[in-house]
């Protein structure tokens, strides 16, 4: 431990601090973080996940500011983010430096010709269509592609959302959508992601700590379930490139993966960052959130207009004044329906990513007074800035109206919320992500009541969600669908 360390427990064998976290709250590590910060009365404190030394911010202000540090923008190499890529670090999510920066800025300046991060009327219509494509299961027009999550007035939750948010991404990384009858496919894809999406546990902690378990228990900590969704989206989007190489055309080009490959063959014979197999891994990185994370959102928004009928209403009332009931939500209205905005935020406050992904110290730092050492991991505790009493009055409450202005309704000006990161690594798809998401929880809310089926009881966020790089709800969770009158 170097001299002015934040405080934290004595490193143990094998895992290091893990086993304390593990022990106090398996489900949920960012609690057990919490509560580790309490005992040592610091909002910084350090542990060891195996041999690494970790750093973790636990309330509202030390997260803003380990987000935003500029010594704390890098990312771990660690044996999870090398199974992804052939034991290479490559993609946006798990380089860093000035591979990461040349890559993420090339991706985001060219998925902007095709929309994504900013308002484009071509992107809007298309996300409009597979909305309605929702809509249209919910009003009971339930194809034979659609009956694994639509059956007898229930829908499956977040799986009913899967294929059609895969198609908004589709659209802008390859030009194409996928047709009705690869949607049980995109369905099967989503939950191999979700399964690899929730291996980052504390379990994916102990695979990352000592990497040697798989052999002792290939199903045990998190790595089949890794391995199998992380191999799925491989092959998915593999079969995308090799499509598109085989019909590349440089002078019609479709999408961003067409983009990528021109730039490949212009740096030709250069010894350049643009390869293929950083294409692939670039595509998965903005595939698999639309993939899981928007529909896991969505999910957890109807949970909430189930637990807060009233508020669904009061959703439902705004829209109906606004926008009324014979065309969908567009985002030419968001502005006007900050009640609707606010329900969005709420959900993605209460359920967004709890811990985010590790960041690391690209170099020694002072901060918040204590001394950082060159490649500590750090962990900011999203989760409890969210729950941050001193930020959120009743911070376990479900209440959207803490984003807006007493007075006029309309959405406070400031919003203290991150579920999108902070700072260079601010999620690279947090304008596409929200925009998407407010289009179809904006038709959820204007056409359709949820409730539980059979007077089943509403899963609990904090007792029933599975915590993993993201929050996702429990499994097999159908709920029953009305139409509002
Ligand atoms: C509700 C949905 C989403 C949430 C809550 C979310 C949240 C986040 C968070 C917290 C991070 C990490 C920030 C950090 O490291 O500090 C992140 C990174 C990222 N997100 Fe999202 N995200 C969502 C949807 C999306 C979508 C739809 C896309 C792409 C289409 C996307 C693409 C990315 C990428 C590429 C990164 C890595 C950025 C980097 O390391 O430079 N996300 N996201």
């Amino acid at each position: 431990r170097p001299p002015n360390y934040p405080p934290g427990p004595p490193r143990l064998p094998l895992w290091g601090n893990l086993w304390q976290v593990m022990l106090r709250d398996y489900r949920s590590p960012h609690k057990a973080l919490l509560a580790l910060s309490k005992d040592y009365c610091s909002a910084l404190i350090s542990v060891y996940v195996g041999a690494f030394p970790v750093v973790v911010a636990n309330d509202h202000e030390t997260v803003h500011a380990m987000l935003s540090h500029p010594a704390f923008q890098g990312r771990p190499d660690c044996f999870t983010a090398r199974i992804r890529s052939f034991n290479r670090l490559h993609g946006i999510f798990f380089t860093d430096g000035d591979y990461w920066a040349q890559q993420r800025r090339f991706s985001l300046r060219h998925l902007r010709d095709y929309g994504f991060g900013r308002r484009f009327d071509k992107l809007e219509a298309m996300v409009l269509e597979e909305v309605q494509g929702i809509v249209n299961i919910l009003k009971g027009s339930v194809s034979p592609y659609d009956k694994d999550v639509a059956r007898d007035g229930r829908v499956l939750l977040p799986e009913l959302f899967a294929a059609h948010s895969t198609n908004t991404v589709l659209a802008v990384l390859t030009g194409t959508r996928l047709p009705p009858e690869q949607y049980p496919l995109a369905r099967d894809l989503s939950r191999l992601i979700k399964g690899f999406q929730r291996a980052g546990n504390a379990s994916g902690g102990a695979l990352d700590a000592t990497p040697w378990l798989r052999f002792l228990t290939p199903s045990g900590f998190g790595f089949k379930d890794y391995k199998t969704g992380n191999d799925a989206l491989l092959d998915f989007m593999s079969r995308q490139i090799s499509e598109h190489k085989g019909s590349f055309d440089g002078e019609a080009i479709r999408g961003f993966c067409d983009k990528y490959l021109l730039e490949m063959q212009g740096r030709a014979g250069e010894n350049s960052s643009f390869t293929e197999l950083q294409l692939l891994l670039t595509l998965m990185d903005y595939f698999f959130p639309a993939s899981t994370a928007i529909p896991s959102a969505l999910a957890f928004a109807v949970l909430n207009s189930i637990a807060h009928p009233d508020k669904a209403d009061r959703a439902h009332q705004e829209i109906k004044e606004v926008v009324g009931l014979d065309r969908l939500p567009d985002l030419n209205d968001r502005v006007n329906l900050p009640y609707t905005e606010a329900f969005l935020r709420e959900t993605l406050r209460m359920t967004g990513t709890p811990l985010t992904l590790m960041h690391r110290a690209t170099e020694d730092s002072y901060f918040r007074g204590f001394y950082v050492p060159k490649d500590t991991l750090l962990v900011p505790n999203m989760w409890a800035a969210h729950h941050d009493p001193t930020v959120y009055e009743k911070p376990f409450e479900f209440m959207p109206e803490r984003f807006l202005q007493h007075h006029s309704g309309q959405l406070k000006r400031k919003d203290t919320s991150v579920p999108f990161g902070l700072g260079k690594r601010l999620c690279a798809g947090e304008t596409f992500a929200r925009q998407n998401s407010f289009l179809f929880l904006a038709a959820l809310l204007q056409g359709f009541r949820f409730t539980m089926p059979d007077g089943a009881a509403v899963p609990e966020t904090e007792e029933d969600a599975v915590f993993g790089f993201i929050m996702t709800p429990p499994d097999d969770l159908w709920v029953q669908v009305a139409e509002r009158v």
